[in-house]
């Protein structure tokens, strides 16, 4: 609870430091100073007439966006480096299908929606990374109406919870479940997803809301990384923990090397 109050606090300053920055960029004259690109904090805050937030409701939302949003799509980024790192089969994979389809290089502009949807390999990839290592491990619901399911009576009111991580773990639609094999999902794979057997992003109507934005985020972020970088892990015993969401208990420090030969390595440790 400290922890959290010591977040709304930095996030309301944040919010009081960036309406007077907003406000000035409008009223300047100068280049740039228009609200062109806003981010989601301005977003919120932008919102007029009935529909606008109270102080708490737009801590609260900046608060559930940073977990939701930041800390999932980082455990997943982390979750692929380690993964790439540990299976060269498929980092060449995902090196030939850029060859063929020409995203090999950085070639500015050259990722459209159009291009990154042609990448079937590296979906499957980041479908298995959140098979494997689901970011979120699982949700919560209330019981809206008493039912009975293999012999136990559920009753109204109760709250419960349902596994993402286990469900993924036990499914028997998987075989040889606990391997990282990205090929299990190419051809037909949609019939697993439609199932309860896969739910990364939770499931109904109150589903991950950033579902699309987190998968083009992940298949941007294999894209660019392995057309411009080769890495290597400075610690080679890596310990996971699970909580608040799957991530290198040191951090995952790496040695990156840029693909150029040109450049000098760099060294990094992931965010988590
Ligand atoms: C790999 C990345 C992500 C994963 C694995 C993930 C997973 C999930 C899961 C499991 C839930 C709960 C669904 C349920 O209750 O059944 C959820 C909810 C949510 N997610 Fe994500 N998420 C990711 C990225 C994002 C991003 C990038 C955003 C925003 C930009 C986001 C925003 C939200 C919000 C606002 C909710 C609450 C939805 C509601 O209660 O109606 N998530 N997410």
């Amino acid at each position: 609870m400290l922890a959290r109050k010591r977040l709304i606090d930095e996030i309301g300053a944040s919010l009081k430091g960036k309406a007077r920055k907003d406000a000035m960029a409008r009223e300047s004259n100068e280049p740039g100073g228009s609200l062109l690109f806003q981010d989601a904090m301005s977003r919120l805050l932008d919102v007029q007439g009935e529909d606008s937030l109270s102080d708490s409701e737009l801590k609260d939302l900046c608060l559930e966006l940073l977990f939701a949003g930041h800390a999932t799509t980082a455990s997943a980024a982390t979750s692929l480096l380690l993964q790439l790192h540990k299976h060269r089969k498929v980092l060449s994979k995902i090196q030939s299908e850029l060859e063929d389809l020409d995203l090999d290089q950085d070639v500015e502009g050259d990722l459209t929606m159009a291009s990154l949807s042609r990448l079937e390999y590296i979906a499957a990839v980041v479908k298995e990374v959140l098979r494997l290592s689901p970011p979120v491990g699982g949700a919560y619901r209330t019981v809206l109406k008493s039912f009975t399911l293999k012999g136990y009576h559920i009753p109204a009111g109760w709250t419960l919870g349902y596994s993402i991580r286990d469900t993924q773990h036990m499914s028997n639609l998987f075989p040889n479940v606990d391997t990282f094999d990205p090929d299990r999902w190419l051809g037909n794979s949609s019939s697993r997803e439609d199932k309860f057997d896969y739910l990364p992003f939770g499931g109904g109507t109150r589903s991950c809301v950033g579902k699309e934005f987190a998968k083009l985020f992940l298949k941007v972020f294999i894209v660019e990384v392995v057309r411009s970088c080769s890495w290597n892990l400075i610690n080679n015993n890596v310990t996971m923990s699970y909580l608040p969401v799957p991530h290198p208990v040191d951090g995952l420090p790496l040695r990156f090397s840029a693909s150029s030969s040109a450049s000098k390595d760099h060294q990094v440790a992931s965010d988590v």
